[in-house]
């Protein structure tokens, strides 16, 4: 999949650019493109114009990715396939063509919707192509209302058609989120009616659609409606009106029941972990409210050139943040090692086993010592700067990730529990988690602490450090933490995580167990 990672989405951009450089060199010397080719490579043409802005945030913004997504699957491979010989126009690329599939183009329009709920987005404004946050009324004063695409300098208009709008509600309602269905098949419904449009998606079919997702929400009056009005435009059609007959009874049995349409996603600290993240969403321009600053040379390794030690919480658990921990050069060496190797993310399933869930859509590679020089040089580093162990067997390789599309990792632990212990605990727990941030992020991607109300920054090159055992080797249940979900830009992190075995004389337990 190209949309579990924010790299492979860039891969893309070269893609369509190079795609359109053919077919503009192929114009050139005098050869012949079907018109929609030529419009498709004209409209890219601003890709590899060196004046502009990179090309690559075309898809760190979630519209931009949807729409780029849809041009190769769509609009591109439809062009493409009218031509007889493909290689005339695209030479030898063509055999190595890989284009994004359906399911990417769907794995687009949901990653959409996470954000939408998330950052509360204003579903008109992304129609027209703008990323505008809303706090929802419960939220603390912390939180502002922001327009994060003005906060980029846009190059290309990013609006979505009716038929976007119609399709991300198919999409929704094929996935059983009828929830989300009924938004944008409603706001299909809306357009529809407030506009003349050449290209509106068959109104029955809408109707059709929304009245069906409407029932499943249990909303029989609405559904009713729907159907009735779907009904007077096909008296013919059979169905429509057994669906009549069957919502009218269950309207009837409703009474006055009042529908509200609410989010169908429900889990315990959902709401104070998307409050959090509202509240960080331009956690790296804004001002902090951390506890202190300080230099701090935890070994002589620091002598010359301390660390520049942020605290965003004293104890309990104790998160500093270590600012340029890493060079830009390392920070790059990590990342471009890890592409070649990236797997789909997964978690530890409910098993015990692996698992790929939604909640975390990002991919991962592990990056061991003997890997490379960068690699061994950065585990020393956390060893210094931790005081603990970093040798094989001790603490775990480097886990570095790049989320992808509206990528989060919804709360958890690093440290292990129950069932999960006996597969994961060989060299004991997680003592420590050391997060290296491998890039910024443009808007969302902080990483947050919903039971203590911390959310740390992504900046560049520093490391979030937290500690999820004490040192009597009791587990801390305030370290929950979360990924949120990236709002514009491309998020890359890599994980240090420290065992307790082997570090038993480094971190010996203190002389009461609340020490
Ligand atoms: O991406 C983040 O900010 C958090 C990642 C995390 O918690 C993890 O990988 O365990
Ligand atoms: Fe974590």
């Amino acid at each position: 999949d190209f949309f579990s990672a924010t790299v492979h989405m860039e891969g893309l951009v070269w893609v369509e650019s190079e795609m359109a450089r053919a077919v503009r060199n192929h114009v050139r010397l005098g050869g012949l493109v079907p018109p929609e080719l030529h419009r498709l490579a004209e409209g890219a043409a601003w890709l590899s114009d060196p004046t502009r802005v990179n090309p690559n945030s075309l898809v760190h913004n979630p519209i931009g990715a949807y729409l780029l997504i849809k041009r190769l699957n769509q609009e591109w491979a439809n062009a493409i396939k009218t031509l007889p010989q493909p290689q005339e126009v695209f030479g030898e690329m063509y055999e190595e063509l890989q284009l994004p599939s359906l399911a990417d183009l769907e794995g687009c329009a949901l990653a959409l919707m996470r954000l939408q709920d998330v950052y509360n987005l204003d579903m008109r404004r992304v129609i027209d192509g703008e990323i505008v946050m809303k706090c929802r009324p419960n939220d603390t004063d912390a939180c502002h209302d922001v327009n994060v695409s003005e906060l980029k300098n846009r190059t290309v208009p990013l609006r979505l058609s009716i038929l976007d709008v119609f399709y991300f509600g198919i999409v929704a309602q094929s996935h059983n989120d009828f929830y989300h269905a009924a938004l944008w098949l409603n706001e299909t419904l809306a357009i529809m009616n407030a506009n003349e449009c050449e290209l509106c998606p068959d109104r029955r079919e809408v109707l059709d659609r929304l009245a069906d997702t409407y029932s499943k929400l249990r909303n029989h009056r609405g559904a009713l409606q729907l159907f009735s009005e779907s009904y007077r435009i096909d008296p013919t059609n059979p169905h429509t009106q057994a669906r009549i007959r069957d919502e009218e009874y269950y309207a009837n049995l409703q009474g006055n029941y009042v529908w509200q349409l609410q989010r169908s996603d429900d889990w315990e600290g959902r709401d104070k972990y998307e409050e959090l993240c509202r509240v960080g969403v331009l956690q790296n321009r804004a001002p902090r409210a951390s506890v202190s600053c300080r230099y701090f040379r935890p070994s002589p390794y620091f002598y010359l050139q301390p660390i520049k030690m942020e605290v965003l919480h004293e104890t309990n658990p104790v998160i500093h943040l270590f600012h340029d921990i890493v060079s830009e050069s390392e920070a790059a060496r990590m990342r471009e090692m890890a592409v070649p190797k990236f797997h789909r993310s997964v978690v530890v399933g409910d098993d015990g086993g692996d698992a790929i869930i939604l909640n975390r859509v990002s991919e991962t590679a592990w990056h061991f010592d003997y890997d490379d020089p960068v690699v061994a040089r950065l585990s020393r580093r956390v060893d210094y700067a931790t005081g603990l162990s970093t040798a094989e067997g001790t603490a775990e390789a480097f886990q570095v990730v790049n989320y992808g599309l509206g990528g989060q990792y919804i709360p958890h632990t690093d440290y292990f529990e129950g069932d999960h212990v006996t597969r994961h605990v060989q060299n004991g727990n997680r003592v420590v988690t050391f997060l290296l941030y491998l890039s910024d992020v443009d808007a969302g991607g902080a990483t947050v602490f919903p039971i203590v109300d911390v959310a740390v920054p992504v900046v560049r090159n520093s490391a979030a450090v937290f500690w999820s055992m004490e040192k009597s080797g009791a587990v801390v249940p305030n370290s929950l933490h979360a990924g949120c979900p990236v709002l514009i830009g491309s998020k890359w992190i890599a994980n240090k995580w420290i065992r307790e075995h082997g570090n038993e004389f480094r971190r010996p337990c203190g002389l009461t167990p609340d020490e």
